[in-house]
């Protein structure tokens, strides 16, 4: 079964939560293109945000509600895709450079909720952690966070410059904290068990699907 199927199968079931009138976050990747007209097919009326550029064109392309992030404050739910989803729950994003937009956006939300295909279930979390930085000072805090590279990928939307974290991630609670307080991070792409409510990964024709806070309950 290809990755491009089990990416669809994910998208078509995590699709299935969205009820009518909702406002939802919309995430960033090949995993949320799937994800864009299986919402579409089901002709709900939504109140939609998007992460990139990117998503914003093909979720108007396929008929969606965009608005800008602004004049919604809060969505009932947010969809996106991951690059390490570790058995732990830890999660690495930003392989697409959205992950400073895509931790807002699934900040704010009641429910967000991660599709994957079955590549992104890991034993535990390996670099590269993906990194946005503020372009002021980038010499002086990549030396900070040596060992680092900057990533050949354009700016963020917001004039971030993307690089890559390449040490250990055994600890990524320690990791996360020391990343958050250098200055001159604007964000990073390690997201907490406690932002993740549910996970879709599919795995050839089944969905495998876990959600987090019955299990915390
Ligand atoms: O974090 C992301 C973009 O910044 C993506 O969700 C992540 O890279 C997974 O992408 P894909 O669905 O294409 O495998």
């Amino acid at each position: 079964m290809s990755v491009e199927h089990e990416k669809q199968r994910a998208a078509e079931a995590a699709a299935e939560l969205v009820e009518d009138g909702m406002t939802v976050g919309l995430g960033t990747g090949s995993t949320v293109a799937h994800l864009l007209p299986a919402l579409a097919r089901r002709g709900l009326s939504l109140r939609c945000v998007a992460t990139s550029p990117q998503t914003e064109e093909a979720a108007l392309t396929l008929g969606l509600r965009v608005e800008p992030f602004g004049s919604i404050d809060c969505f009932d739910i947010t969809i996106d895709g991951a690059d390490q989803i570790a058995s732990d729950g830890w999660l690495v994003k930003g392989g697409g450079a959205a992950h400073t937009r895509e931790k807002i956006v699934a900040a704010a939300a009641a429910r967000f909720v991660v599709i994957a295909d079955s590549s992104k279930r890991v034993t535990a979390l390996h670099p590269p952690v993906p990194l946005e930085l503020l372009e002021f000072g980038l010499a002086a805090t990549m030396r900070l966070l040596h060992p680092v590279s900057l990533r050949d990928a354009p700016r963020s939307p917001d004039g971030g410059v993307i690089a890559d974290y390449h040490g250990a991630v055994d600890d990524p609670a320690g990791l996360a904290a020391l990343l958050g307080a250098t200055p001159g991070v604007v964000e990073h792409g390690l997201f907490p068990p406690t932002l993740v409510a549910d996970v879709f990964v599919a795995r050839g024709d089944s969905v495998e699907h876990h959600n987090h806070a019955k299990s915390q309950a």
